[in-house]
């Protein structure tokens, strides 16, 4: 078979399988899945149709798309996914970022525009994509990731070193834990799926680690301590930025109102819906 027939039948086989799956693409996946393989842009596979693809190749195509077929993240097929135009590493130990995480960076930037180099902690970095993405917008402040999983934290600390970010550091620790002295910025996008929300057993969730998704109950546990902990660790003036699920704006604002956070405000994304949540340490 040649590229074009391989495209076509995985192109068929895909959409049929991810009929249900939120968010998935089989044409341009069949596309990327295909280029992984033969390790070529994609630009080559519309230059190319008539190629003959070498057997090996063809097996390891359809063994890649078989495996998304079973609903398994392209992310974790091909091993990597972009954040904030970067390229990172992922695993089936990290949850694959999210474009919508972009949002958390976009308000942490904005808020520390201007300001004196200085230090940012990521509370719960995964992959480490909001660190590296700060760190690599911020090239003069130091960047502490933390994270309880050291599988994660070998994961980004690997993508802070492919990406050439010396201003990272990232250590193991319940959220605050691990932090010393003050930051100026303290951002995270911490599990905070309720338990038996239908979302857990769809879509990319289904394969992603647990303890990434949710930390059960009402999915708030996270806001409340890391709320209540990073007042010690921010400087006066420092901003505290959470992402949320989108029916959880209110919550937040709500908790970190009641741990004496000021200018408490919830951004929204741009199908309005709260998404980034945060607060100012105030003098008292
Ligand atoms: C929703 S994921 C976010 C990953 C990454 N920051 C991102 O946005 O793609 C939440 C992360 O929090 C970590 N985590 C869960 N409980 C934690 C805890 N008590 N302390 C620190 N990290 C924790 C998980 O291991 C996971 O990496």
């Amino acid at each position: 078979m040649n590229i074009g027939q391989h495209l076509e039948a995985a192109r068929a086989d895909l959409g049929g399988a991810l009929r249900d799956c939120p968010g998935a693409h089989p044409g341009l996946e069949a596309e990327i899945l295909m280029a992984e393989a033969l390790e070529t842009p994609r630009s080559f596979l519309y230059a190319h149709p008539e190629l003959e693809m070498p057997p090996a190749r063809g097996q390891a195509y359809r063994a890649m798309v078989e495996r998304r077929m079973r609903g398994e993240p392209i992310a974790y097929i091909t091993g990597t996914r972009e954040f904030w135009s970067l390229t990172f590493r992922v695993t089936p130990e990290v949850l694959v970022p999210r474009p919508e995480t972009e949002l958390l960076v976009e308000t942490a930037l904005e808020r520390l525009a201007g300001s004196a180099p200085g230090r940012i902690a990521d509370l719960g970095t995964g992959s480490g994509a909001i660190a590296c993405a700060l760190a690599s917008e911020r090239r003069g402040d130091e960047v502490t990731g933390t994270d309880i999983s050291y599988d994660a934290l070998e994961i980004a600390r690997a993508n802070a070193g492919d990406l050439g970010l010396h201003n990272t550091r990232f250590v193991h620790g319940s959220w605050c834990a691990p932090l010393d002295g003050s930051y100026q910025c303290i951002v995270s996008n911490p599990p905070y799926i309720a338990a038996g929300d239908p979302h857990l057993d769809h879509g990319d969730c289904r394969f992603e680690p647990r303890t990434a998704l949710t930390p059960g109950g009402d999915g708030l546990a996270p806001f409340h301590t890391i709320a209540r902990d990073a007042r010690g660790h921010l400087s006066e003036g420092g901003w505290l930025l959470f992402e949320h699920g989108n029916d959880q704006g209110e919550a937040v604002r709500d908790i970190l109102t009641a741990q004496g956070y000021e200018r408490v405000e919830t951004c929204q994304d741009l199908e309005r819906r709260d998404r980034v949540t945060l607060g100012l340490r105030g003098r008292s």
